[in-house]
């Protein structure tokens, strides 16, 4: 193997081996990681960020181009990663092993792969003499994985009132990190099976996490009480859950003509039921917690009228655990970053086909989005099963190694973007 590449490889497992998984992730561990890293990469002086929030150190690498006033490249990652069950890993999910070819570790998708590819790309680029028109902001941030409200968040200050001004057109200045003004933003996206073919995204569901709180009369296990707590729960939970099955029958009819994608409907999931403490008494009070995702064709009041719909019965009521601002779309068809992102793809694979869908999840495009930035949501794996958040999560070597040309031909282009002609 080509001895850059065996660096990457072993930065790559030592990355994944700092342990960042919730809920206590170590993120001074990965911080230092990464400086040491780029220290090792002769990048620009790394900086640290960790004046925001306490304990939620970023991490970040200025390029600064000749072209210092034009709005720069953002390049994200997220240091977070979900937790494991090791027990249902074929390899211990922390060690990044190397086994037949792959590496497995929580993070080898979901996105470590994507931190290291993209500073080596940028470091091979450099060493090479390179010097991009337009600047390139590298960040990873901490907490993407539970909301971004401490990450991208907390680092572009986001607040939903600065995000409406800037949809109504007051906007207060471009959007600033580490100083440089932001143009457009490359952030996660999907592994994608099908070698040849990538899913871009130029938009995500919004993600709602909701509480429900069902209160009712308590006593003795053995009497047919009325109006509990419990009924009322589940009385709420299948409304929802009738909701739910008609939302993937949609999914699942729509034939090749409409060709609906999991982006395209909202799904709701029951993820917490809590109630109860004895076996003879019953609870005076039932919760559930519900992950909902919001297509953006749909608006926020659609989905708080079904919420009360569903809680429409005296002794229910919710709360939202996570709200998104609003949503919006990255527009992709007459955009000359959107156009040279296609263009890189193609340098890297002549017959790449990209196409456009609304990611199923949620990334911390959703704050640079909602402030206006422009940012597409793209993995460079290639012909790799999607198993982000999945057991035995991992990736073959190559298609790691393989990625890092993919951002290079991505940092080339995008850097070139020139500046539209004054008006
Ligand atoms: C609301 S935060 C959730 C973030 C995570 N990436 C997800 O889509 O589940
Ligand atoms: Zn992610
Ligand atoms: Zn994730």
């Amino acid at each position: 193997m080509d001895p850059a590449d065996s660096r990457a490889v072993a930065a790559f497992q030592k990355f994944l081996q700092t342990r960042t998984d919730h809920p206590a992730p170590d993120y001074a561990a990965a911080v230092a990681f990464l400086v040491e890293y780029a220290h090792e990469l002769g990048m620009p002086e790394p900086r640290v960020v960790d004046g925001l929030v306490a304990d939620k150190p970023m991490f970040q690498v200025v390029v600064v181009g000749t072209e210092n006033e034009a709005p720069a490249l953002l390049l994200n990652s997220h240091m977070d990663v979900v937790t494991a069950d090791a027990d249902a890993w074929d390899h211990p999910p922390f060690d990044g092993v190397i086994a037949d070819g792959r590496i497995y570790a929580r993070g080898t998708q979901d996105m470590k792969c994507v931190t290291i590819q993209q500073m080596e790309a940028l470091s091979r680029l450099l060493a090479r003499g390179w010097t991009p028109a337009r600047s390139v902001v590298l960040t990873v941030v901490p907490d993407e994985e539970i909301g971004g409200v401490d990450g991208m968040a907390a680092l572009l200050s986001f607040t939903v009132e600065e995000a409406a001004a800037r949809a109504a057109g007051e906007a207060p200045g471009p959007v600033t990190i580490a100083g440089l003004p932001i143009g457009f933003a490359l952030d996660e996206g999907l592994a994608n099976p099908t070698p040849g073919h990538y899913t871009v995204f130029n938009g995500e569901r919004a993600p709602f996490f909701v509480d429900v709180t069902a209160t009712g009369a308590t006593g003795h296990g053995s009497r047919f009480i009325e109006d509990t707590a419990m009924e009322k729960l589940i009385g709420f939970a299948n409304k929802a859950l009738a909701f739910r099955a008609e939302q993937a029958a949609k999914l699942h009819a729509s034939g090749s003509c409409e060709g609906k994608k999991l982006g395209d409907v909202i799904t709701v999931n029951l993820t917490i039921l809590r109630a109860g403490k004895l076996h003879n008494v019953i609870p005076s009070e039932a919760r559930a917690g519900l992950d909902i995702r919001v297509p953006p064709t749909v608006g926020y009041d659609e989905l708080r009228a079904l919420l009360d719909d569903w809680t429409a019965t005296d002794g229910l009521s919710y709360t939202f655990a996570y709200e998104p601002p609003l949503n919006s779309l990255t527009e992709t068809s007459s955009s000359p970053w959107y156009a040279a992102f296609e263009r890189a793809v193609h340098a890297a694979h002549p017959d790449a086909v990209c196409q456009l869908e609304v990611f199923p999840a949620a990334t911390d495009s959703r704050y640079l989005r909602a402030l206006g930035v422009p940012a597409i949501g793209f993995s460079p794996l290639a012909g790799e099963p999607i198993l982000l958040h999945d057991h035995n999560e991992s990736i073959a070597v190559s298609t790691f190694i393989s990625g890092i040309a993919v951002y290079e031909a991505l940092l080339t282009e995008l850097t070139a973007v020139p500046l539209p002609a004054p008006m």
